[in-house]
Order: structure tokens, then sequence, then C-alpha cells
């Protein structure tokens, strides 16, 4: 949904156009959210719904279709939207090919909303749930009130809700496709706030999964400059200082790829896969047999040579042994190295084996451990690690601050050593 005008935000333009983050990180909002969305892999048709005026729109088409074309699989069209934003999701799904049996209604404004929380609407909707959203706990006390007759500018409180049963409520929203389609049929349905609003009008179910503090709406200005210093954040380069070498270690399936994926373009890192190291030497001709610990050699063997030229390098494999990580510890000394030890971990084994189980191979050749390879599997206990991150209930970009936050203690140690006299 791109087609308000943003009067809160007051940019001037409809606010899906608005600018986001700083040159050379910039782009309009409705991009920011495009590129998010389909980071979902669940998605096969994308209909942005954008202002009815054409004109100002056309200057964001080519990067709409940048985007696009570099997700490849996914199909999408952009159709103008009505007065308000239930006339424009209306429209929207009108727009959808009769074979789309499952939709999910997403706020452009919510530009910075991570893939979790998609995948978590839809493994909701996979498992029979006719309606979906994601929500997040309120945090301010809040009160519900009534205008106080006689003062201008003033109200009386009525009552002081509990907010322990309260939820913010995010996008995406999703629904089976018939459900949301009755729900904006009839009249009087501009007025909905959400969709979700719509179908809880039905009598219908609506399933609440975890949302995210970075799937906040952006409103007014100081929205954007918050959304704004997290796109930094997230794409900023720390600094070309000392080389470190980031060493993960977790069971396959807790999310070592996402944070690697998250940490290196703001460390600067090369992100070195040992899944990817491994088909690459049975591409070349390794009998599967004989893979044995050739990967993790001809891994160590690469990031030393990272290191050495002042590259920071960050190793996403298990590591589940002592012999393992021991191998990681002389890259970083052959390189002069700092190693930061991260254990990724997921502590909610329904999640873990959800992520286990619903996950397809990024890498041709790739065949992926099952559930019961992974829970047998053992991880020989990291006294050593400066981290241990559980992802049941940290977002990637979260878990990333923290890796970073690590890296720059130990940079800022190391600089204070050298300083001292
Ligand atoms: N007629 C409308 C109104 C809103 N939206 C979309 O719905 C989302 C949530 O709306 P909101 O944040 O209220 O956006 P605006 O309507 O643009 O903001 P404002 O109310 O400040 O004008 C936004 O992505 C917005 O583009 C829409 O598609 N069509
Ligand atoms: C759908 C929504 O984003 C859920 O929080 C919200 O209700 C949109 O409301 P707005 O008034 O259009 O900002």
């Amino acid at each position: 949904m791109a087609a308000g005008q943003g009067t809160r935000l007051g940019a001037g333009r409809p606010k899906g156009l608005v600018p986001l983050g700083r040159a050379p990180h910039q782009e309009p909002v409705v991009v920011h959210a495009l590129r998010g969305a389909l980071r979902c892999s669940a998605l096969t048709h994308v209909v942005v719904v954008a202002p009815a005026d054409p004109e100002p729109f056309a200057e964001v088409r080519d990067a709409l279709v940048e985007v696009v074309d570099a997700a490849g699989h996914v199909q999408v069209q952009v159709v103008p939207g009505g007065a308000e934003r239930s006339d424009s999701v209306a429209l929207g799904l009108r727009a959808l090919p009769s074979e789309v049996g499952t939709v999910l209604v997403h706020d452009a404004a919510r530009a910075l909303a991570p893939v979790e929380v998609f995948d978590r609407v839809v493994d909701a909707l996979r498992a029979g749930h006719p309606a979906v959203t994601p929500a997040v706990p309120v945090t301010d006390t809040v009160k519900q009130v009534s205008p106080q007759a006689g003062t201008e500018g003033m109200e009386r409180v009525v009552a002081t809700l509990d907010r322990s049963v309260l939820r913010a409520v995010q996008t995406p929203q999703g629904f089976d496709r018939s459900t949301l389609e009755r729900a904006h049929t009839g009249a009087g349905t501009s007025a909905a706030t959400d969709d979700c609003g719509l179908v809880e009008a039905l009598g219908v179910p609506v399933t609440v999964v975890p949302g995210s503090p970075r799937a906040m709406k952006i409103t007014t200005a100081s929205d954007l400059a918050i959304a704004a210093a997290w796109v930094e954040q997230a794409r900023a380069v720390v600094a070309p200082a000392a080389p470190v070498l980031v060493v993960l270690s977790g069971l396959p399936g807790v999310g070592k790829t996402s944070l690697a994926r998250a940490v290196c373009p703001r460390l600067g890192a090369a992100h070195l896969r040992v899944d990817t190291v491994e088909q690459g030497l049975l591409r070349g001709g390794l009998p599967a047999g004989d893979l044995g610990a050739q990967g993790y050699g001809a891994a160590y063997a690469v990031a030393a040579d990272q290191l050495d030229v002042g590259l920071s390098v960050v190793a996403d494999m298990v590591n589940g042994v002592d012999e393992a990580r021991a191998g990681w510890e002389s890259a970083a000394a052959a390189g002069r190295a700092a190693v930061v030890r991260v254990l990724v971990e997921c502590s909610d084994p329904q999640e873990h084996r959800r992520r286990v189980e619903g996950r397809t191979a990024d890498i041709p050749g790739h065949r992926l451990p099952d559930w019961e390879q992974t829970a047998t599997r053992g991880l020989a206990p990291w006294p050593e690690a400066h981290l241990r991150l559980d992802t049941a209930d940290l977002d990637v970009e979260d878990a990333a601050d923290r890796v970073l936050a690590v890296v720059a203690r130990l940079r800022e140690e190391a600089t204070t050593e050298e300083d001292r006299p």
C-alpha cells in the first residue's frame, strides 16, 4: 500500500516517494519496502498500490523495476489506489491474478519491516489461520478518554487500560484471499484503519504473531529520521580499521547465515560460508566421501589470506567441536587479527525445527540436514565465546548490532593498549 499522501509527514509529496536514508544509500520509501518484502521467499506476485496521479510515481518506476529484476521470480504490477487506505487495499486485491489464494497486505510506510515478520505471518497462514497480524506489546500506559465539556483542547480520562493485553498491530497482515475479499465487501469499509479490523467484524478469528520495532510505520518526520538512521546503520561500514575474524558457531538452522549477511556489509567483511566452500570442492570433483574436514581446511586458508590483506572475515559454519574452533584461532593468528567468538542458538525447539524444515537450499547441489540430523548433532560448550545470541527472540539486525558492539569494544581495547607507554 503506497497510495497515501503522507499528510502527517508533510514532505510535500506522497510518502512512498520520499527519499529514505542518506546518499549513497538513499532510496524512496516504496523502493525500500519492496526490496524488504521481496526477501520473503513465499511471494509470487506483488501489487504496488500507488497514488492515482501517475505523474510523480513515474520517477520511482525504474528503481522498482530494478529491485524486481534482482528478485527474479516475482511478478509485479503497479495499480492506482483510492481515497482511503481501505479503498486502496480493495483496488489492489482486485488486481491480483485469480490463482493467488493467500494475500499479505503491507504498508509501504513500514518500509523496514524485517523478513522474519513476513515469514512468521506466512507460517501462520500455512498452518491454517485465516487472518494473521504481527503486533508488538504496548510500552506506554494507555488511557481511554472522552471530551471534557467546556475545556477546549482538554479531555477527561475514562479508564486506564490493562496494557498487558494490548498490542500495537503492524503489517504485513496476512489473509486467506476469500476472507479478505468478503471483509472488503459492503458499505462502511473505507473507514477501517486496518484489514484485520474488517475481518474481525465478520467474526473470523485473527491470529497475532510477534512483530518487530523495525516494522514501525513512518508517519511523522521523526519516524523518518529514525528509519534513516537504521538504513545508515545497516549499510555503513564500521571502519577500515584492523581486521577482525568473527567466528560463528551454532547448529544448522539457527540463523548463522542470516546473521553473517547482516554483519558483513556493516563490517566490510568477507562472508566465508563452509557450505559454499564444500559444494565448490564437490563440484570440482572431490568425492563426497573424502569431504571430511577438507571444507574447513580450505576455509581457514581463504580466511587467513583475507585477514592478511586487512579484510575482516565472518566465518559461518557449525564449528561444533574444539578442533574446528582452534583452526580459526590459528587463521586469525596468521592474519594478525582479533577473534570475535559468537555462539548462535535458538532456545525454542519448535521454532528451530520450523526453520530447519521450512528452508530450501540456496547453493546448487547442497543437501540440507533434516531435523533428526540437526537435533542429534552435538555442539561443544564454548566458555571463551564473547557473545551468546538467542535467535528465538532476536531480530537479525539486533543480533548484528551486538556482534558489531563487541567488534567496536575489542578495537577500542586494542587502540588503548597501543597508546599505553
Ligand atoms: N489512500 C491511501 C492511504 C494510505 N495508503 C497507504 O497505507 C499505508 C499506511 O497509511 P499512512 O501511514 O496513514 O499513510 P498516509 O495516508 O500516506 O499518511 P497520512 O495519513 O499522514 O496522510 C501507507 O503505506 C500508505 O501509502 C494507501 O495505500 N492509500
Ligand atoms: C494497518 C496499520 O498499519 C496497522 O497498524 C495502520 O492501522 C494504518 O493506519 P493509518 O492510519 O493508515 O496510518
